[in-house]
């Protein structure tokens, strides 16, 4: 036997170079405040789909994005296509920036592409020109075919062309930002050698910074790796405060948001990022994620991020792009539970939990409600649930409060409904198969009684007794301290039979004159445990109508009921 010839080969990968950074720090801090923010949506997520977006489409995200409180979006690559030039001078003559937002646009290092941007800036107020080359070994070696100098040299001559184009309109708050395009892929020292070069063109000062943006172009190695590259960057740089230091990450291990939080406590500044994660193969570093993990952390996003099914109706307009329903935080599934163990845990904690105090909902790391979620979507039942489940949901959506013991009895009822429909049970479905189980009024019921009061309580009543498709009237009477007593020794004298209660419970369903007594009853019939229920306007009605619920259910079940001859109404 011959074993075929597999084409997985790890050899084929290294794993990424150390970083040699003695006493880092990252791992010690935390993050106590918001980065500030640059959404990338509209040029970085733009440029990963299928179809671009329209001008049409770019202006309904940018509505978005302003709404959100970005307060510098990259709003496109004007010189390398129409729609992105024209959705730029739209903004500007249309007067659609406002005054605290800075449009961010991005060009590559080429003249006649930075003469361009220019012109598509013509009459804006404020903008970020932002320039990048990529600097990373395989990119020099193969792509550009040059030396460290010979990258260096690029940037250094794009930068310069931002500088003069920009010194054309002194009028304008300019900022320039360069990216060392995959810096992630290139060795730390020749980064921040590079980076050097073009602050020493643009001379920023503290109260001028430039930015300085490090992305991870492609996510190549372990997160910690990449809090290690912006630590060392950040520590070996000069002129540090001259500089806003940059993250963009993108997202191919699934890292990006995580190496975003990991370089923020390297020091980073600054966050490029779209929402929901949309951008080049796996997509952009998801700033509705990161966000939402600052918030759970008790730190303000400074972002309002509170509306996300808003954020999903236009991203999928604009992207095309579905939003997975287990998406990190916003996804239609997050705040479900569908097991039973969660079920009970949640529903617990939800009773206990005070609205002045911290949120400690076990399952839930933040209160759906602050997404504009409600505990409707928290608690779904299928065939996974348990009884705590089905008993929140009836308590929520219908008021009745199940005694634990029906609780049990009526779970696995329950779970036979939904493997039936092979999916998920509404709560009017939980309701109906739990009046279907437990409700039984035949082939005996209830059709009069009437209580004398004295010392003692005397209970007569009139049943209805179906037997072969034929009903006659039974009556029945005994005394007991109570109703219940009294009618449960009423049928023991009239037909031998020996019943206990065991666990009893009623409540009103409802408030005022339209409310309804529910009761629910467990039995002992000759030494099998049986549980009833029933619904009515009076509660002493409820409570015998539980009784022969459970009397009719036990007679379904083998036990024989016969009444002495006398009884016979
Ligand atoms: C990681 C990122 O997301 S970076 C942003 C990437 N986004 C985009 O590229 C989207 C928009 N780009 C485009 O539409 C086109 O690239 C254009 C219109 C800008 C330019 O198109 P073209 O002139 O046809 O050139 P093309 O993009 O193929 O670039 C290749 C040339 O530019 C050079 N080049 C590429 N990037 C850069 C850069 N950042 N700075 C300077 N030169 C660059 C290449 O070395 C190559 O040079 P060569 O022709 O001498 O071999
Ligand atoms: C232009 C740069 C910042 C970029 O988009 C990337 O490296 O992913």
């Amino acid at each position: 036997m011959t074993s075929s010839v597999s084409s997985f080969d790890h050899r084929k990968y290294r794993p990424v170079a150390p970083i040699e950074l003695a006493n880092r720090q990252w791992p010690d801090r935390q993050i106590t405040k918001a980065p500030l923010w640059a959404s990338v949506d509209l040029r970085d997520g733009n440029q990963a789909l299928l179809e671009p977006m329209s001008v049409d489409q770019k202006k309904a995200l940018w509505a978005l994005l302003v709404k959100v409180g970005f307060k510098e979006i990259e709003v496109g690559f004007p010189a390398a296509s129409q729609p992105d030039y024209d959705f730029v001078r739209w903004l500007i003559e249309e007067d659609q920036i406002p005054e605290d937002v800075y449009i961010q646009v991005l060009v590559q290092c080429r003249e006649h592409l930075i003469e361009k941007t220019y012109q598509a800036l013509e009459g804006v107020k404020r903008a970020i020109v932002h320039v990048y080359n990529s600097t990373s070994v395989a990119q020099r070696e193969r792509v550009f075919e040059k030396d460290q100098a010979g990258i260096t040299a690029i940037a250094v001559q794009g930068a310069t062309w931002v500088k003069q184009y920009a010194d054309r309109y002194p009028e304008v708050d300019w900022r320039f930002q360069y990216s060392p395009e995959s810096f992630t892929s290139t060795e730390v020292d020749f980064s921040i050698a590079i980076c050097e070069a073009v602050m020493d063109v643009w001379q920023p000062t503290p109260e001028r910074p430039c930015i300085l943006n490090l992305p991870a172009t492609v996510e190549i190695g372990p997160v910690n790796h990449f809090a290690d590259q912006i630590e060392y960057f950040i520590r070996h740089m000069k002129w540090r405060d001259c500089a806003l230091v940059s993250l963009h990450t993108h997202n191919d291990r699934g890292g990006a948001a995580a190496a975003a939080e990991l370089g923020l406590m390297a020091g980073a500044d600054r966050v490029e990022g779209t929402l929901l994660g949309n951008g080049e193969r796996t997509g952009n570093m998801d700033i509705v994620t990161l966000g939402m993990n600052l918030y759970s952390q008790g730190v303000d996003p400074e972002l309002d991020l509170s509306r996300p099914d808003e954020i999903i109706q236009v991203y999928t307009q604009c992207t095309q792009l579905p939003v997975h329903p287990r998406h990190p935080w916003v996804g239609e599934l997050v705040y479900t539970a569908f097991s039973g163990s969660h079920q009970d845990a949640i529903s617990k904690c939800l009773k206990k939990q005070q609205a002045d105090e911290p949120w400690q909902v076990a399952y839930l790391p933040i209160d759906p409600h602050d997404l504009g979620r409600d505990y409707q979507a928290v608690i779904r039942v299928n065939s996974q649930s348990g009884k705590g489940g089905m008993a929140f949901l009836l308590e929520r959506d219908h008021g009745i409060s199940l005694p634990r013991w029906m609780t049990l009895e009526l779970a696995p009822a329950v779970q036979q409904a939904s493997e039936k429909v092979s999916g998920e049970l509404s709560s009017d479905s939980i309701r109906e198969v739990l009046e279907r189980t437990f409700i039984c009024q035949d082939p005996i019921a209830l059709t009069g009684y009437r209580v004398d009061r004295e010392d003692a309580q005397t209970l007569s009543a009139r049943l209805s007794v179906t037997e072969a498709g034929e009903a006659r009237s039974v009556a029945i009477s005994g005394d007991g301290n109570g109703a219940m007593s009294a009618f449960l020794n009423a049928w023991q004298q009239h037909t031998g039979m020996s019943v206990n209660i065991v666990d009893y419970s009623e409540h009103a369903l409802g408030e005022g004159s339209d409310a309804i007594a529910v009761a629910f009853v467990q039995l002992n019939i000759n030494g099998q445990r049986v549980s009833g229920m029933a619904e009515d306007g009076d509660t002493v009605t409820a409570s015998l109508k539980a009784v022969l619920s459970a009397i009719n259910r036990a007679s379904a079940n083998g036990v024989k009921v016969r009444f002495e001859e006398q009884a016979t109404a």
